[in-house]
């Protein structure tokens, strides 16, 4: 039987891995974006504060070799690259290097969780734009395939419930108990597509997250909001949230949980670790950060099975699907008059 793909590509954002990549990784970041001036400088400060390194890069690619491992574990042997869309290992790079390792057919797995314009289609409008690059090199470029949702995979959701977990056990025993599970998200702008559908995805996250906790007392806020000051974005922040319900009284303790991100990267570092603790701390609100999932073995063996899903779905000739970046929703061809599986 032909094996219908030969790699799996891993797409993240990308981080700068040093003081002089700051500036470079915020205009590729930006390019096209209406962000104030004002606000790349703040941005650029908080990645000065760690020294210019974003832990993302470690991350995705313990990530990546997590899910190589689990892959194998499952008899699935494939090679895993990683692709970034805005710094090294950067994805018109990784596709030319894919073109000549011989590589036609890779399963794709974005690394976001929840699905917006920001955290899905971009992403896979860059591989198509990496794709055209390769095409005008003269090469032929990967096929990718992606797999399929799963902010609601068995895995997924029980590293994050493992996290919080973890993170209570860190309160003080008199307000673990109480503790308000808060869980966060990057904002985007209300007008973005896909943003409703992305809250919607979170907060089913969320909610069977606490499920399994048992725990009742919740909340999904939003934090890292950029752009225009005028254009609405999800809401509500994360510090305007703390301060409004410590003020409405009954806030004992607070544990946050940044679902909506797949590793600690600067946003959670700073925004999280950094501002939303100098908010609490001005509150006397005791406050745990879980970690997010990072290479947390459930997480990657969530990724690993849906990677095998994805295999066995097309490995018996069922045709390839051609994904529009626009439309989420696979389209699904005809077979190929000449297949080119191997
Ligand atoms: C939904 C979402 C995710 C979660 C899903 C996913 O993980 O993809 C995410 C992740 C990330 N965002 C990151 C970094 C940045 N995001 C920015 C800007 C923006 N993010 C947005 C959305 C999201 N972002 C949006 C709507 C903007 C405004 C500009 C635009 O419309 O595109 C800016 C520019 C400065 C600023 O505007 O804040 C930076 C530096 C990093 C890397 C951190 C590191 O290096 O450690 C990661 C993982
Ligand atoms: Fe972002």
């Amino acid at each position: 039987m032909p094996a219908p793909f030969d790699a799996v590509l891993l797409v993240s954002f990308g981080g700068p891995q040093g003081p002089d990549d700051i500036r470079p990784f915020l205009a590729n970041v930006l390019r096209g974006r209406r962000i104030p001036p004002q606000r790349i400088e703040e941005v650029a400060h908080h990645y000065e504060l760690f020294g210019g390194v974003s832990p993302i890069t470690q991350y995705t690619n313990d990530q990546a070799e997590g899910l190589r491992q689990h892959l194998a574990g499952r008899g699935l042997v494939l090679p895993v690259y990683v692709g970034m869309r805005n710094w090294t290992p950067l994805l018109p790079d990784v596709l030319a290097q894919m073109a000549q390792d011989g590589v036609r057919r890779a399963i794709g797995v974005v690394a976001a969780a929840h699905r917006s314009y920001s955290s899905c289609t971009q992403y896979r409008h860059n591989v198509l734009q990496a794709r055209e690059a390769v095409f005008a090199a003269g090469r032929t470029p990967v096929d990718v395939t992606y797999v399929g949702d799963w902010h609601l995979h068995e895995g997924f959701l029980t590293a994050v419930a493992d996290l919080v977990v973890v993170a209570r056990d860190t309160l003080p025993p008199g307000v673990q108990g109480t503790a308000r599970l808060v869980f966060t998200a990057h904002s985007v702008p209300t007008t973005m597509a896909g943003a409703e559908a992305y809250r919607l995805q979170l907060r089913n996250s969320a909610a069977e997250v606490a499920r399994r906790l048992g725990i009742n007392d919740w909340d999904l806020v939003f934090q890292s909001r950029s752009g225009r000051p005028e254009d609405p974005w999800l809401a509500p922040d994360v510090n305007d949230y703390l301060r409004q319900q410590h003020a409405r009284g009954g806030l004992q303790a607070v544990i946050l949980s940044p679902i909506g991100f797949v590793c600690d990267h600067i946003e959670v570092l700073y925004d999280l670790d950094h501002e939303a603790r100098e908010t609490c701390d001005a509150l006397g609100l005791p406050m745990v950060r879980a970690s997010a999932v990072n290479a947390h073995p459930a997480f990657v063996d969530a990724l690993a099975d849906m990677v095998v899903r994805t295999w066995e779905m097309y490995k018996r000739g069922r045709p390839l699907t051609l994904v529009h970046p626009d439309h989420p929703d696979a389209l699904e061809l005809p077979p190929p008059v000449s297949p080119t599986v191997r």
